[in-house]
């Protein structure tokens, strides 16, 4: 069903058509942002396809992590470049999700403007909820296909997905814990409008190199105001290093 963003940023309990628990007034969602990049800080190589960087120690770590949140999210181009699920694929997390309460799997969510996202494309399987936040200018027949295909299409934005709108919207669907795996591009958004509080990044030890290649944060790139992040912690895993920032 394709519905209108609340647009609303104070946090206020709004209709919840999704079925997510409506939350009480003024709570806030924790947005946490996870990547792994190449020691040069890529997130993949020139060609952007999807490149194994994490071994099988940062993978479990980041289906813990998936297993926590309320909803995965990445952006369209992440989509059409990788086709991933962003399902938890550990059984025991599955089952302790449902001990909680909770739905087996987080929601997954995909910032796509323009509703590009392919309707057999993985993350819009019945594995697991999906949200696809589209623009208000994008023409209503491309989002039918994406509700055919069984998303919950939510206008959020005029010409461009409003980051700031949408994450109020689906925190007043419920979501509490909002994981972003990228890609550069959306990543950079989100430091951009400030809604990022955490961030890992796991450098594996590659070397990637490319002006092309996509890195941790593309867009237009900062040149002061950069965001503050404080080093939370460092640590050994497979053969790279988690870093663990705090972003105030
Ligand atoms: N190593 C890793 O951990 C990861 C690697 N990757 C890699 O990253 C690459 C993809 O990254 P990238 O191309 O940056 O794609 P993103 O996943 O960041 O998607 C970018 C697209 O999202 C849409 N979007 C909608 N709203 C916004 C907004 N407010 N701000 C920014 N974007 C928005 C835009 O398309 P539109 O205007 O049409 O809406 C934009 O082009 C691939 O090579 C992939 O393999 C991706 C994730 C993790
Ligand atoms: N943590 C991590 N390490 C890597 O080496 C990666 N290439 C990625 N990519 C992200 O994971 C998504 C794939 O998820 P599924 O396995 O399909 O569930 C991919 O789209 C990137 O967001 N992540």
């Amino acid at each position: 069903m394709r519905r209108e963003a609340s647009g609303r940023t104070d946090g206020a309990p709004a209709a919840n058509p999704n079925g997510f628990p409506v939350r009480p007034a003024m709570a806030r969602m924790h947005v946490l942002v996870n990547a792994a990049t190449s020691v040069d800080g890529k997130l993949a190589s020139r060609r952007r396809e999807q490149l194994t960087i994490s071994g099988p120690e940062d993978f479990a770590r980041v289906d813990r992590l998936r297993a926590s949140c309320d909803a995965v999210m990445v952006g369209v181009g992440t989509v059409l470049a990788d086709d991933p699920s962003l399902t938890v694929k550990d059984d025991d997390l599955v089952a302790e999700r449902e001990a909680r309460g909770e739905s087996p799997q987080p929601a997954r969510v995909v910032a796509d403007s323009h509703a590009r996202t392919p309707p057999d494309a993985a993350v819009l399987d019945d594995r697991a909820r999906s949200v696809v936040l589209v623009a208000d200018a994008e023409p209503d027949e491309h989002a039918a296909a994406l509700d055919a295909a069984g998303a919950d299409v939510v206008v959020a934005g005029g010409n461009r997905v409003d980051l700031r709108g949408a994450l109020a919207d689906l925190d007043a669907m419920g979501v509490e814990r909002l994981m972003v795996e990228g890609g550069g591009e959306l990543i950079f958004s989100l430091f951009e409008a400030g809604l990022v509080d955490e961030l890992t990044v796991y450098v594996g030890s590659l070397l990637v190199g490319g002006r092309d290649a996509p890195t941790l944060a593309d867009g237009d790139g900062f040149v002061s105001d950069f965001p503050d992040l404080e080093l939370a912690d460092v640590e050994r895993l497979d053969d790279g290093v988690l870093l663990s920032y705090t972003v105030a």
